[in-house]
């Protein structure tokens, strides 16, 4: 994850859109240098949990569809989560990893109880037949093992995980520099750690490590709070819902200027209060704002890693 943090700290000093405003940082420091509001993971209550491989099968199924969910306002996040626990609880081999190699999209549809096509719904298919194809080929097609084999590392997860899997491998080129960003892998590991409470499959030596996941929820919330400020240009684009494009210069800013933000807060909490405060803790507490706050504009990109 270092490079995450490196090539993000890269891109903020050489944006030209967004830009970390350092008086922003001071003030959300100064407000939860104290305490940070406690958001305890599944605060929404839809996900499936059993504590064992199962929920980690379930949790790597999830990561893997985790994306674009802004083109269909009904199809959100929660929907997806629950949805798809639903469907294990009713045939607990429906993440097999030959079953994840056979998913139609109609067939996918209906293990979701959803009326009409998803968004990106070829690429959710596809990404699912990967996680399977994968998981079968590698690592006895168990979600389980995989983690088993990072030795309590989340670093040594992420890296795994993007090394075997390409569709969890969210980087891109900006301005010549190699970017990335990783949301999806690491958003697995703070899953597995929030959902297992930092015990057995969810216990990693290292959770520090994690950065935020640069999604569409929280550079809008940066921005609320302060901490983000958006070129005109850009700040009309966002309001008027207009299409950003993947990896775009406006688009690499928004996420990589949010993930450097938020490590740039959680030091100076550090050093306001000599707390160690996890980049983890502090994206679930600006996530779970965003989502509850109805009036938040995000920016709108076609993408398959958030
Ligand atoms: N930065 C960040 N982004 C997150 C999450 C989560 C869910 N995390 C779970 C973990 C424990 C909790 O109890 C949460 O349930 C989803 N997303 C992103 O949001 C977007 C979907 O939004 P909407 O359109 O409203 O459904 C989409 O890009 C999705 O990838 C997070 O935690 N952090």
């Amino acid at each position: 994850m270092e490079a995450v943090r490196a090539t993000s700290a890269w891109v903020a000093s050489h944006s030209s859109h967004v830009t970390v405003d350092s008086s922003g940082i001071e003030k959300v420091a100064e407000r939860m240098k104290d305490s940070i509001p406690k958001v305890e993971w599944d605060f929404e209550g839809i996900h499936y949990f059993d504590d064992g491989p199962l929920t980690v099968q379930y949790l790597f199924v999830l990561d893997a569809l985790n994306f674009c969910f802004w083109p269909d306002k009904e199809m959100t996040y929660d929907h997806l989560a629950a949805g798809l626990k639903e469907a294990l609880q009713n045939d607990k081999s429906a993440f097999d990893a030959d079953r994840l190699q056979k998913y139609t999209g109609p067939e996918l549809r209906k293990l979701l109880k959803w009326p009409r096509p998803l968004p990106l719904e070829e690429e959710r298919v596809r990404l699912m037949h990967e996680v399977g194809f994968e998981l079968e080929r590698s690592f006895d097609g168990k979600a389980s093992k995989l983690v088993e084999s990072c030795e309590k590392s989340a670093a040594k997860l992420v890296a795994l995980i993007t090394s075997h899997f390409p569709g969890f491998r969210d980087h891109t080129v900006y301005k010549g520099h190699q970017i990335f960003l990783y949301k999806r892998a690491q958003i697995f590991a703070a899953d597995l750690w929030g959902a297992f409470k930092g015990q057995g499959y969810g216990e990693f030596n290292d959770i520090e490590s994690v950065t935020m996941f640069a999604d569409y929820i929280v550079p809008a919330v940066l921005q609320q709070l302060g901490v983000l400020k958006f070129s005109p240009s850009l700040a009309d684009m966002i309001e008027s819902n207009r299409e950003i494009s993947s990896g775009s210069e406006e688009e690499v800013e928004l996420r990589a200027c949010s993930v450097h933000a938020v490590e740039e807060i959680r030091e100076l909490i550090r050093r306001k209060s000599g707390k160690q405060v996890l980049s983890v803790e502090l994206d679930l507490w600006l996530w779970a704002f965003g989502v509850q706050c109805a009036s938040l504009q995000h920016h709108r990109t076609l993408s398959i890693y958030y």
